[in-house]
């Protein structure tokens, strides 16, 4: 994979200059919650400008369906983009139309421009190969260079991500080169004891990872949304808690899995329930209660890991010599649902391990719960694209960028 250093050394001055970033930041409104994702991707814009390239900035924001929706307009994004960069940003009001072919001649060397998100257009997610190259080939025209950096987008066979770079001379941005080379050490050569730390709501997704995780962590500590699927395969009551109930079979097959390969499986021994899931707008008190995890009391739903399973997840961390966090223990955005996440951000800190967090969310939470966010070892801008990647799955933006 050539990096943007090659591209710098041999010469971008003049040149347009396509770097696909993740600016896919949480929004409330038009206002940007957490800007850890423009800031990532900074390095790799500045470098350019810096040279004098004409820096084209494109990125999804959201799920917008195949067009224009003023909801997902990165126009937020652009501008914080210039605040970060203290220069003015062109922003084009569509993503290969009129308006970006005239921000995109309007650039001097050195300036940059962002165009309108990517998922405006259909040929952007389209699963129709032709659909797709159809739409790059106009992403193709606004420039020279292609540069990937949106590293939380790369487990995507996009058009911007994968058809792009295929027709232009390619190169990985600063985010990707760091992002791939941490992740790197967690599949090539882990340090042992390797835990990993599982939570959040996306079940579904995660519960996929789980398979690839029983060959390669030594400790498997789960969390989050995901705890009650493994409590009801157990035979447990969960009440009204998040479940996926046709993966329980699957889940039980870990169970056993997990006890023949040797990987300890910790799961909750307490829960915080409550009647109903919180109002985290207005922050209601949200009544929670702490019972054991094998007496779930039907009708309750669990929001969060109890105070004896903070310890024992502590404990399990504290000794690790890597770990990997993936996913909020618990409703985070709540006071009463915030302490398990708080536990295991304060147990990383704690220990001795190289410690990586991957996702949106678990990374917002850190820094929403006030945490150092420069004391972890790494903190990975690419949920579904970090643990995918740790998956050993081909990733197509990476391949994309390959020669
Ligand atoms: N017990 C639970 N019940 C319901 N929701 C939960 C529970 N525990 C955590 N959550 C929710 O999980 C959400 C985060 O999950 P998600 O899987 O999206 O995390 P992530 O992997 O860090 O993010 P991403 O994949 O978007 O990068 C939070 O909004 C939190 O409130
Ligand atoms: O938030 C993310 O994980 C990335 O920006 C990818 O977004 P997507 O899941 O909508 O493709």
């Amino acid at each position: 994979m050539k990096t943007i250093d090659e591209l710098l050394s041999e010469g971008v001055a003049g040149k347009r200059v396509f770097v696909r970033a993740d600016l896919n930041v949480p929004l409330d409104g038009t206002r940007i919650t957490d800007d850890g994702r423009i800031r990532a991707v900074l390095p790799t814009v500045k470098a350019l400008a810096d040279a004098g390239a004409r820096v084209v900035v494109a990125s999804h924001l959201g799920r917008p369906k195949g067009a224009p929706d003023p909801a997902f307009s990165l126009a937020p994004a652009a501008a914080r983009l210039g605040e970060l960069l203290g220069a003015d940003v062109a922003f084009a009001a569509d993503t290969v139309g009129e308006s970006a072919r005239t921000a995109v001649a309007g650039l001097a060397d050195g300036q940059v421009a962002v165009v309108e998100n990517l998922r405006f257009n259909a040929g952007e997610t389209s699963k129709d190969d032709a659909e797709r190259g159809a739409f790059a080939d106009r992403l193709a025209a606004l420039a020279d260079v292609y540069v990937g950096d949106g590293f939380g987008a790369v487990h995507r066979k996009h058009a911007s991500v994968f058809d792009l770079p295929a027709r232009l001379p390619h190169y990985a941005g600063h985010l990707i080169a760091t992002e791939v080379g941490v992740l790197r050490k967690l599949t090539d050569d882990v340090k042992r004891p390797y835990a990993v730390v599982l939570g959040g709501a996306k079940v579904s997704d995660k519960l996929a990872v789980i398979d690839q995780l029983l060959g390669k962590a030594d400790r498997l500590l789960i969390g989050g949304g995901m705890v009650f699927t493994f409590l009801k395969a157990k035979g447990h009551e969960i009440g009204s808690s998040l479940v996926q109930e046709d993966q329980i079979p699957v889940v039980r097959e870990y169970i056993e899995r997990a006890e023949k390969n040797g990987v300890e499986l910790v799961l909750p021994v307490d829960v915080v329930v409550a009647p109903e899931f919180p109002d985290l707008k207005t922050k209601a008190p949200g009544r929670p209660s702490t019972v054991a995890a094998d007496a779930m009391p039907a009708g309750q739903m669990g929001l969060d890991i109890g105070p004896e399973s903070r310890k024992l997840y502590a404990s399990k961390i504290a000794d690790a010599a890597t770990v990997f966090w993936n996913g909020p223990m618990g409703v985070f955005e709540h006071p009463d649902f915030a302490e398990g996440t708080k536990a295991v951000a304060q147990a990383l800190l704690d220990s001795q391990a190289f410690t990586v967090v991957g996702g949106g969310d678990s990374a917002a939470a850190v820094r929403i719960l006030g945490f150092d966010e420069n004391a972890f070892g790494h903190i990975s801008t690419g949920g579904g694209a970090s643990l995918e990647y740790l998956e050993g799955k081909t990733l197509p933006g990476l391949a994309a960028l390959e020669d």
